[in-house]
């Protein structure tokens, strides 16, 4: 495999409400994210893992380390939106404007590059399909679709700038079991069918397993333990990851 992006000793740190105090987002991060691979990002709630993925897509600039793409054209300062890495959230109504209709929505990246309407709707059917959605879909609003037509489609909008990464963050969190097990199935077949790799970020350790090629456990910032997936949940290296695995099995 060969690397897409190297994230070398990233920290971001704010400064917090009392005077003097800092808080330390992340906090010397280095990891390496290979070309379609499917990598986890795990850990509590405020571990650090948005504002990783803040950083990543360059909505953030890190306090001190580097972010190096080594294919150049997907850097996130790239004038060019084809080439940017894509951020899903969990949470598909804060990035969907609700008086658009879902060809409008899907076809925003493109058209935001330059892309004629016509030939941005043109494609809009077909990006409905790579997500398993009927091109029924396109003339609706988002309140007219449900939670896990609504994730598919934030997928579909990420995908039509082709991107090398697409950052899943807490995606699945707000949809029933079965309609999660649907979208990650989804995530897999697209990082065949699309070639791309996937940042995956939960806080779900029951998520991962046969899903994702590597994880990286987070805590306060920084990655405690990495490793094949496989290996990480068979032979766990850290208390807290060994605890994560603990609380899975308990429930
Ligand atoms: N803009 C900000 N200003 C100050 N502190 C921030 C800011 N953004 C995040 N933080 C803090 O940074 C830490 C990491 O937050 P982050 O959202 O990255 O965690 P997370 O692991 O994604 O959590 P969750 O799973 O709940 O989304 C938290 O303590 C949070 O309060």
């Amino acid at each position: 495999m060969s690397v897409l992006l190297q994230v070398e000793n990233v920290t971001k740190h704010y400064a917090g409400s009392v005077k003097g105090q800092t808080i330390r987002a992340v906090d010397g991060v280095t990891f390496e994210l290979e070309h379609n691979e499917i990598f986890a990002c795990i850990g509590e709630s405020g571990s650090g893992k948005s504002t990783l993925a803040e950083l990543i897509v360059g909505l953030q600039q890190p306090t001190s380390g580097t972010l190096t793409w080594l294919d150049d054209a997907r850097a996130p300062h790239m004038s060019k939106p084809t080439s940017q890495p894509q951020l899903v959230f969990q949470n598909p109504d804060r990035s969907m404007n609700p008086y658009w209709r879902i060809r409008d929505i899907v076809t925003e990246p493109m058209r935001l590059g330059g892309c004629p309407k016509r030939q941005a709707y043109a494609e809009a059917e077909q990006l409905l399909a790579k997500v398993k959605l009927s091109a029924d879909l396109l003339g609706r609003y988002p309140h007219e679709c449900s939670g896990g037509q609504k994730q598919r489609i934030a997928i579909a909008r990420a995908l039509s700038v082709s991107p090398k990464l697409l950052i899943a963050d807490e995606i699945t969190s707000a949809l029933d079991p079965s309609t999660e097990a649907e979208i990650l199935q989804l995530l897999l077949s697209l990082k065949q069918s699309e070639g791309m790799s996937i940042l995956y970020i939960t806080h779900r350790l029951e998520t991962i397993s046969g899903f994702a090629d590597r994880v990286a456990v987070m805590k306060n910032g920084a990655i405690l333990e990495m490793g094949e997936t496989d290996s990480v949940l068979a032979d766990p290296q850290s208390a807290y990851t060994i605890e994560l695995l603990r609380a899975v099995q308990y429930s």
